[in-house]
């Protein structure tokens, strides 16, 4: 059983198919990169798998458990983090702060043992406090850690991100443009610390990604998308060399050449 199935999911905003019919496997510890020009579907399909989205059609299961509909403060305890394209951290609140913030939707305790401070909630701080700590080493967040998020480049934000999603011990990792705004130095260390996260961790990640080269050394298995529609699954070597692929990116007179 593969550890993500998105199954015939369709989403329609009014007259317009986002999404028309897509399906798609993310097995354990695999890393799968969601690629596509402008407008193909990729945003609108990682927002129903992570829960911001109910598919018009179709469904999604996680684990083998049907998770859409469910509430959104219900991913992260199943096992699926995710980070944002814009950044959604707290912008005045340190890294340790914000790295913090994620471990409390993965809190068992309890609001009224947190608020009286009760010795299981306690325990739980030192547990996160001592998981936050291990993630700023990795990521090479410690010598900011007590900084605000928002004197820092946007580089390391988004390392930030990838923290406060790791900090919960997700099975997948949604990661949406995670090269995005990056640098070429920093994009050649986010494909090393891609790898590393999976090793360390075990878990699978499902990138969201423009940049092609990226997504072509990381990922195990590429699914891509034109017009809501699945155009190719497969390894990258046989989505890269894919002719619908290669004509959706660049048989309109090349207006997405860039992405590629
Ligand atoms: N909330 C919405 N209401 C109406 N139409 C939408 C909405 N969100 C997306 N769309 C449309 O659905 C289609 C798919 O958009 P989506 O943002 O998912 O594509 P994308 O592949 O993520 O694009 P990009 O690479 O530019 O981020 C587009 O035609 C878009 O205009």
């Amino acid at each position: 059983m593969a550890l993500l199935e998105v199954e015939e999911v369709f989403v329609r905003f009014g007259g317009v198919t986002a999404v028309a019919g897509v399906s798609f496997a993310v097995d354990d510890r695999q890393i799968c990169g969601l690629i596509g020009p402008n407008g193909a579907g990729k945003t609108t399909l990682f927002n129903v798998i992570s829960g911001i989205y109910r598919p018009t059609e179709g469904r999604v299961r996680f684990a083998g458990q049907v998770v859409t509909g469910q509430p959104r403060h219900r991913m992260a305890p199943l096992g699926l983090g995710r980070t944002f394209q814009n950044l959604a951290l707290f912008r005045s609140m340190t890294v340790r702060e914000n790295v913090l913030a994620g471990a409390h939707s993965a809190g068992h305790a309890g609001f009224l043992a947190n608020a009286l401070r009760l010795p299981a909630a306690r325990r739980e701080d030192a547990a996160a406090a001592g998981r936050a700590a291990q993630l700023l080493a990795m990521l090479e967040l410690e010598a900011v850690a007590d900084v605000p998020v928002a004197d820092l480049s946007f580089g390391t934000q988004k390392r930030v991100e990838m923290a406060r999603a790791l900090i919960c011990g997700p099975k997948l990792l949604l990661l949406d443009e995670p090269a995005g705004g990056l640098n070429h130095g920093e994009v050649d260390g986010l494909a090393e610390l891609l790898r590393d996260i999976r090793a360390r961790f075990d878990l699978a990640i499902l990138l969201v990604e423009h940049h092609m080269n990226l997504v072509m050394r990381v990922s195990d298995k590429v699914v891509a998308l034109d017009f809501g529609r699945k155009i190719a699954d497969g390894t990258p070597e046989e989505v890269r060399s894919d002719p619908e692929v290669i004509r959706a990116y660049l048989g309109d007179g090349g207006s997405h050449a860039h992405a590629a």
